[in-house]
């Protein structure tokens, strides 16, 4: 589905991606951990083509996408949910779920308004009110159900639940579980590595924007002073 070799990125003349390489299968829950600046949003922003790559390979389905604009990778199939709850700021609800939805590549169970209101029911009762008057976390919710309307192949949650209550994280992460349970392909970045352990397939983990080591869940534990020494836990 996603397949990530060698990239390199930067910002201006400062290297921030030296080697990436990461793979997310179909149907896969993939993590990418690290600690802060270790170049996690920056290998997503390039994977997205917000960022140009210095060299490497991004294929998507097989199709290189390494010098793809934003949109042409969000209509092969990625869907982001960038740090920062981005909602549009002028739409109600609902606009903003309908805003960039699409059913481009002919899914046959495709995500409609209904199903992201059952999802989320917060959004359903609020889906007249303008985006700004949600909650932090009914914002996240409502950030997802945009994604989600775009049916994509692969949906990158960059830091979903930072600095959300624990009662609003624990109904994202359930609404994770179930878009894994529907064979939905996962990249995941966050910081709750027990909850990672738990719901993914296997993780990469970034180190000073190289990739530094991959394993399952149960490598983590097999691994657990060199991951935590990586990863800072
Ligand atoms: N717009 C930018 N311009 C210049 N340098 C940047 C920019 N954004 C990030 N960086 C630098 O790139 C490096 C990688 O940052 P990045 O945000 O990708 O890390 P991260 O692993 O996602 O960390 P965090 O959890 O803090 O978001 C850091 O050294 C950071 O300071």
């Amino acid at each position: 589905m996603l397949s990530v070799h060698g990239l390199k990125a930067a910002y201006g003349a400062s290297q921030v991606l030296f080697d990436i390489s990461l793979e997310v299968a179909k149907g896969e829950v993939v993590t990418l951990l690290g600690r802060n600046g270790m170049g996690k949003t920056t290998t997503i922003r390039t994977i997205m083509g917000l960022l140009p790559a210095l060299g490497g390979e991004v294929t998507i389905g097989g199709r290189s996408v390494v010098r793809a604009t934003p949109e042409a990778v969000a209509r092969m199939g990625v869907g982001l949910v960038p740090e920062g709850r981005q909602v549009f700021p002028t739409l109600t609800v609902r606009e903003n779920l309908i805003a960039t939805a699409a059913n481009r590549l002919g899914r046959r169970d495709p995500w409609t308004l209904e199903r992201v209101y059952e999802m989320f029911p917060r959004l359903r009762e609020r889906a007249r009110q303008s985006a700004t008057t949600l909650s932090g976390g009914e914002q996240q919710m409502l950030v997802i159900g945009r994604a989600l309307m775009t049916n994509p192949q692969l949906l990158i949650l960059d830091e979903a639940t930072e600095g959300l209550a624990p009662v609003i994280r624990a109904e994202i992460w359930s609404c994770v579980e179930r878009l894994k349970a529907e064979g939905q392909s996962l990249l995941l970045i966050d910081k709750n590595i027990q909850v990672l352990k738990r719901l993914a397939d296997r993780h990469f983990v970034l180190e000073k924007g190289r990739t530094v080591w991959s394993g399952g869940s149960a490598d983590i534990e097999r691994d657990a002073e060199l991951v935590h020494s990586y990863v800072g836990i």
